[in-house]
């Protein structure tokens, strides 16, 4: 069997919590930095947006967690940063940096190259990484690691680990490496390695969940994670898998028309964490990450939501029909 919910997050979790400590039950941390993004096709710029997973990760739980499900959130931002204002920044301020805040171009593949992929990365600024002694010193019910730039060092991984009885993994925050021979226009083009030979190996057996988009997947070694903890891989428009020790799942998707992939993966991971945090099983709480991984590729940058998206969420989740369109 899949795992059947968060570890010790559940309504006992939380109740022992709020008995013990009188603080928020299920309090979470997300740690990864915000970000700009420039969408290129052509050659031409065609989109600036407010980027990086913790962006889209604190937009789907707000939207999405159940009530005083509150959380923090530990990023990095240079004097550059455009996007204060801008509703999950200003919820959820930055810390920061004399560093120049982390940009990315995207470029965009012409329509008709159909097998290449979605877009080539190359990170253009780096701010400065994500400490230790950056996290709060409090105890979290859960926590999200969703670096995007390798803003999480595998010892600020360790200690979320310590800090959250529950930690769930972007493995975009672990396997990539930046080769500035490769990136064109000043920037370093986003290349992964290989998770077995990294700092973080070692921690994956404390982790809840593990997260790689298909494109990742052969990096992380799936038959090795999902010996140490439960391995979702995301299939873009096929919807997901899950793998454990023992088992695996295949979880249907919505369907969308996507008008940019950025952030989808990191929509979905706060989708899954936020169904997680009701109550659901692994596979249902899938459910709500294709949901929002959906509704992400179908706007440009950080996506906004509207109740009655997520009023139709809810019915076909407790359906299990996945019928709706976004
Ligand atoms: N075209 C699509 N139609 C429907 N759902 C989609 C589509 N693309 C993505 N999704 C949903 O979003 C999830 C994550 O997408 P994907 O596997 O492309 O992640 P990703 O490559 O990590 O994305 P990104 O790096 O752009 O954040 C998928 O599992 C699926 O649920
Ligand atoms: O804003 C995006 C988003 O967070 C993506 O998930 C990540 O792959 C990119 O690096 C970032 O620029």
């Amino acid at each position: 069997m899949p795992p059947a919910a968060m570890p010790g997050v559940g309504e006992e979790a939380a109740e022992e919590q709020q008995t013990k400590q009188g603080g928020p039950a299920l309090e979470g941390l997300v740690v990864g930095s915000y970000c700009h993004d420039v969408l290129l096709r052509g050659g031409r710029v065609v989109g600036e947006t407010l980027g990086g997973a913790a962006a889209f990760v604190s937009t789907v739980l707000d939207a999405a967690s159940p009530p005083g499900a509150s959380f923090s959130v530990v990023s990095k931002v240079g004097p550059d940063f455009a996007y204060a204002s801008a509703p999950a920044p200003a919820r959820h301020p930055p810390l920061l940096c004399p560093a120049p805040t982390t940009s990315f171009h995207a470029r965009f593949s012409d329509a008709a190259a159909h097998d290449a992929p979605d877009r080539q990365l190359s990170r253009v600024h780096a701010c400065d990484p994500i400490y230790p002694d950056d996290l709060p010193d409090r105890r979290f019910a859960y926590g999200l690691a969703v670096g995007v730039a390798g803003e999480v060092l595998p010892e600020t991984l360790d200690r979320m680990i310590r800090l959250c009885r529950a930690v769930l993994v972007d493995a975009q925050a672990l396997i990539r490496v930046f080769d500035a021979a490769a990136g064109g226009g000043g920037g370093a083009a986003v290349r992964h390695t290989a998770l077995e030979g990294t700092p973080y190996a070692p921690l994956l057996q404390r982790v809840a969940f593990l997260k790689a988009s298909s494109e990742e997947a052969p990096y992380i070694g799936v038959e090795t994670a999902r010996r140490r903890c439960c391995v979702i891989v995301t299939e873009g428009k096929e919807g997901c898998r899950l793998y454990w020790d023992g088992g695996e799942a295949r979880v249907a998707p919505f369907s969308a028309v996507q008008v940019d992939p950025t952030g989808a993966g990191d929509s979905y991971l706060a989708g899954f964490a936020a169904g997680l945090l009701w109550g659901l099983s692994a596979t249902d709480a899938a459910l709500i990450g294709n949901f929002f991984g959906a509704a992400a590729v179908s706007q440009i940058g950080v996506p906004t939501f509207h109740p009655e998206m997520l009023q139709v969420c809810a019915h076909d989740t407790y359906y299990s029909t996945h019928q709706y369109s976004i």
